[in-house]
């Protein structure tokens, strides 16, 4: 398969919760002069704006319903990224743990992914620089199959309660681990993240550090870019 110059050059990465997705690809982004989309963010900002609108994330209907007034921004830049809805910062909001604790609810309505994976695919459309990485759950399967760099990037499930606990400071380790198994056991009913696919190659930084994580990605990319020409 050759890369069509004229599309950015598509990095689909999946993976579980806390397992370095969004850290990892910003900063491969960031190596590379090139784009990065976090598409767990939107789903944080739905479920932010059904909060926001007294809206019970249990409710599908509902849920659906606050699909029209979701007026959600991203940026693609790696070095300069916001989240808004509406006219409201949201960028530090919808990683509090509330709402980590519902989105689930929320991502689990086939309208509202379709409605997003609309929105996703219309942002990677629109990227000017070379290429675009892009982070969620289903991007290697559902949201950029053809994808030329597809990437499931892991950690043992222990690593990643860790890693997750030492960033939540004030919060207690026990607790973030529960929430963070229970995410991903609720996200696995929808898509599977936790298996690669035909042609996705698996990036397990168990026993890596974060440099050595994204020197591993870089490598899957550079692969790929010599593999499509
Ligand atoms: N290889 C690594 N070594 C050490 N720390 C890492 C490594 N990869 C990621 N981290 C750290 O682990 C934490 C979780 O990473 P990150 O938030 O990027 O995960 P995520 O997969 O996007 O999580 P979520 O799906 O819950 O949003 C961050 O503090 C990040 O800096
Ligand atoms: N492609 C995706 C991305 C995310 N989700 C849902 O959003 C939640 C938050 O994602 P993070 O990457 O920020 O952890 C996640 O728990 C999923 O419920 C999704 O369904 N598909």
């Amino acid at each position: 398969m050759h890369h069509d110059p004229v599309h950015p050059f598509v990095v689909a990465v999946d993976g579980p919760a806390g397992s370095g997705k969004s850290s990892v690809s910003k900063a491969v982004a960031r190596s590379l002069g090139w784009g990065f989309l976090d598409t767990g963010a939107a789903y944080r900002a739905l479920a932010w704006h059904t909060v926001a609108s007294g809206v019970d994330a249990e409710d599908a209907a509902s849920v659906i319903a606050c699909l029209d007034s979701f007026d959600y921004r991203i940026g693609t830049d790696p070095t300069g990224y916001a989240v808004h809805v509406g006219a409201t910062d949201v960028t530090r909001a919808i990683r509090e743990p509330g709402i980590s604790g519902v989105v689930s609810l929320v991502a689990r309505v086939p309208e509202v992914r379709t409605d997003l994976i609309e929105r996703f695919r219309a942002i990677m459309a629109a990227e000017r620089r070379g290429g675009i990485v892009v982070e969620g759950r289903d991007i290697t399967t559902v949201v950029a199959p053809d994808a030329p760099s597809r990437i499931l990037l892991t950690a043992s499930e222990e690593v990643r309660m860790a890693r997750r606990s030492a960033e939540l400071v004030g919060h207690s380790a026990a607790a973030t681990g529960a929430q963070l198994r229970a995410r991903d056991a609720a996200d696995s009913k929808v898509v599977d993240f936790m298996n690669a696919a035909d042609g996705v190659v698996t990036v397990d930084s168990t026993d890596l550090d974060f440099d050595q994580t994204v020197e591993a990605v870089l490598a899957v990319i550079r692969d790929a870019q010599v593999r499509t020409g």
